[in-house]
């Protein structure tokens, strides 16, 4: 069951490049313990919003608390508020000249200043958690498969025990199976881990099967945050093509008959 304690708080947000408006005054609560799908057209500013959260973009008007902390402004602790998040971006960025175990272990170097050994030594129990093989700890990016990158990435944004986790399209590239795997592992980590997780995705069976709650961005804003039987309802043409579409009714009705057996 989802509290619904406020985890951060996104209030009065405008982002611009130059005299392109991407966001203008855009509220968002995200709630801790929840699974937040965030969906919207392309471009409509949903990757700007996450950097915006972690800290990577700075807004050119409006707050980001998370907790009682700010993430930008003159009293932000950005480490501190770093330290809770764990992100893993689009394509993985892992680096390549790294093994797995090196990619995962590095954060828990630099961050928490660990021996190489015992950063190892975890970095080895998240490559677990993310449910890749242990013999893959020492394979390359290179040489991993699609699903096995994401979950190595995926190790690395749990290497310092976040509090939110943030994924970026997590399940773009995957084959079906492979994404419904890691679907329910994050939903298997959230319950186990007790994590807020932060979800830009472009999947609806994604959203019918693990998101609590879904954000729709449009016309520069957050048009709704609920769940989806309220978001299905908004009466915006995007949400309309998008939900109500052979695409969104065929992962309805999937939803649908997991849940009825
Ligand atoms: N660093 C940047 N400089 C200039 N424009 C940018 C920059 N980052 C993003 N934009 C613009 O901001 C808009 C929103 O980009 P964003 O990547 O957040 O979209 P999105 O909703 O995540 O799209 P998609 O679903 O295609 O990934 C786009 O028009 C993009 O071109």
């Amino acid at each position: 069951m989802t509290s619904r304690e406020i985890i951060v708080e996104v209030k009065d947000v405008t982002n611009r490049f130059g005299n392109h408006i991407v966001h203008q005054a855009l509220d968002l609560n995200v709630y801790k313990g929840e699974i937040l799908g965030v969906v919207g057209g392309s471009g409509s500013g949903k990757s700007v919003l996450l950097r915006t959260i972690v800290g990577l973009q700075r807004p050119a008007a409006g707050s980001v608390q998370v907790g009682r902390l700010e993430v930008y402004g003159p009293s932000a602790n950005r480490p501190h508020t770093q330290r809770r998040f764990g992100v893993l971006f689009q394509r993985g960025a892992l680096f390549s000249s790294l093994t797995v175990l090196e990619n995962v272990a590095l954060p828990l170097i630099e961050h928490l200043g660990l021996s190489r050994s015992r950063a190892e030594h975890l970095a080895r129990l998240k490559i677990g958690l993310a449910g890749l093989p242990a013999k893959s700890a020492d394979q390359y990016p290179a040489s991993l498969s699609g699903g096995m990158i994401k979950r190595a990435a995926l190790a690395r944004a749990l290497a310092l025990d976040p509090e939110i986790l943030f994924l970026d399209e997590p399940t773009a590239g995957l084959d079906p199976i492979g994404a419904g795997a890691f679907d329910q592992l994050l939903l298997t980590l959230r319950d186990a881990l007790g994590l807020t997780v932060f979800l830009v995705t472009h999947d609806l069976d994604t959203l019918y099967t693990i998101c609590d709650r879904v954000a729709v961005l449009s016309q520069r804003k957050v048009l709704v945050a609920d769940t989806l039987p309220v978001v299905e309802q908004c009466n915006d043409p995007w949400v309309q093509d998008y939900f109500h579409g052979p695409r969104g009714r065929s992962a309805k009705n999937a939803a649908q008959a997991v849940t009825d057996t």
